[in-house]
């Protein structure tokens, strides 16, 4: 079981460009077109695949939010960080 990380923690461990909001950290991810985010959605699906933990994706025009949390732990945990970190590693 992977352990639920502290508030401290989150807040070292936040990568760049994302948010806490509760149990869960979230960014959103702009594009230049509606198919460029649909791009970029199934890459971070591939992503999620990978790595068995998979976000929440809310694809609208010229943006996708992604959140993300541990259900199994019932909070963030080092899964989350480490995937939305290679969101970012896609994105950039
Ligand atoms: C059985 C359990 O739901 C699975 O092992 C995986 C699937 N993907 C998951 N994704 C997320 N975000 N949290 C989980 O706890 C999780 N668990």
């Amino acid at each position: 079981m992977t352990d639920v990380l502290s508030d401290e923690e989150i807040s070292e461990q936040l990568p760049d460009g994302w948010d806490r909001d509760g149990d869960e950290i979230v960014r959103t991810y702009e594009f230049d077109s509606y198919l460029d985010g649909i791009g970029f959605a199934s890459g971070a699906a591939g992503l999620a695949e990978e790595a068995w933990h998979h976000p929440e994706m809310t694809i609208t025009w010229g943006e996708v939010e992604v959140r993300l949390t541990t259900h199994d732990a019932g909070g963030l945990t080092a899964k989350d960080m480490d995937l939305a970190a290679r969101f970012n590693e896609i994105y950039d």
